[in-house]
């Protein structure tokens, strides 16, 4: 299924528009090429209608918020929604100021986001249990993030994605945690919006955005446990460019490899 997903996004190569934070758009912008599908990043409130409509998915990430763009925030997922585009939602930083919390309330109050995305604090915020964001880095021991992963899909009736040493992927009825994935990730800015972007490249594909994420995150986090064993990645600068060859040269042998997704049962 994960390899057949992949294969589906680089034959279909989908048109994944991004509005999202200046820090690492360029890195988005190569992790999606290199996935296999088509990157757009813009944000002018008097395009992005247009070009949402002309998309496949849209990836929305407030890892940078200025007004203006999250006005078109919202007039580009208000669209994606009216024509069944899937709407990935990265709240970058959410709870680390009032501007984040608000604009999240916002874009949550107006549009339909299909799957939303983010690190521990940030999920465990949003199901309501409260949780501590410093900057954009999750803070503390979450020791419940399962069950609040579950509480935010129901809550946003949506796929919520947690990321971390391992990934917690839930909607309403269904978990899975997916192992793949190296330390190094952890170590370089922007693999979480890297994560974002590739989540959006696989539910542009596949309508069960359960099983699009767990493919999105499995083979994200294959790349990078291939990059970390490379001899010639000497620190997180090397880490970063290897993870881009590896998710350009990911194959099904791979795949097969390496793939650690499981059933989460839950009572
Ligand atoms: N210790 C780790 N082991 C395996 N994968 C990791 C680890 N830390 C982060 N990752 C991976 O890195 C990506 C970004 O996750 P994370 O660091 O939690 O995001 P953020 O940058 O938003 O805090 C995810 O694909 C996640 O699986
Ligand atoms: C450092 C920083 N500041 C605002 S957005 C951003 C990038 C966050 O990147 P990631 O969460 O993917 O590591
Ligand atoms: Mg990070």
């Amino acid at each position: 299924m994960t390899g057949q997903l992949l294969e589906r996004v680089r034959h279909e190569k989908p048109l994944i528009h991004h509005i999202t934070n200046q820090v690492t758009i360029n890195d988005c912008a190569n992790a999606t090429l290199c996935i296999g599908a088509l990157p757009v990043m813009t944000h002018a409130v008097d395009e992005v209608e247009e070009m949402a409509a002309a998309s496949n998915a849209l990836v929305i990430n407030i890892g940078t918020p200025t007004p203006d763009q999250i006005d078109a925030m919202v007039a580009a997922g208000k669209k994606a929604n009216r024509l069944n585009i899937p709407v990935i939602l990265d709240p970058v930083g959410l709870g680390a100021t009032k501007l984040r919390t608000d604009t999240i309330k916002r874009l949550l109050d107006n549009v339909h986001v299909s799957v939303i995305k983010g690190n521990a604090g940030e999920i465990s915020i949003l199901a309501g249990q409260g949780g501590t964001v410093k900057g954009v880095e999750s803070i503390g021991q979450y020791d419940n993030i399962e069950a609040s992963c579950r509480d935010a899909a129901k809550i946003y009736a949506c796929t919520v994605v947690v990321t971390g040493a391992a990934d917690i992927i839930a909607d309403s009825s269904r978990t899975l945690r997916v192992g793949n994935g190296d330390a190094m990730m952890g170590r370089v800015v922007g693999t979480g919006c890297m994560a974002a972007s590739i989540l959006g490249c696989f539910a542009a594909v596949e309508n069960d955005h359960v099983q699009s994420s767990a493919a999105a995150m499995a083979c994200f986090g294959i790349a990078g446990q291939l990059a970390a064993k490379r001899d010639d990645v000497k620190g997180p600068g090397t880490f970063k460019a290897t993870l881009m060859d590896e998710l350009y040269n990911l194959d099904t042998a791979s795949i097969e490899q390496y793939l650690n997704i499981e059933e989460v049962v839950t009572i």
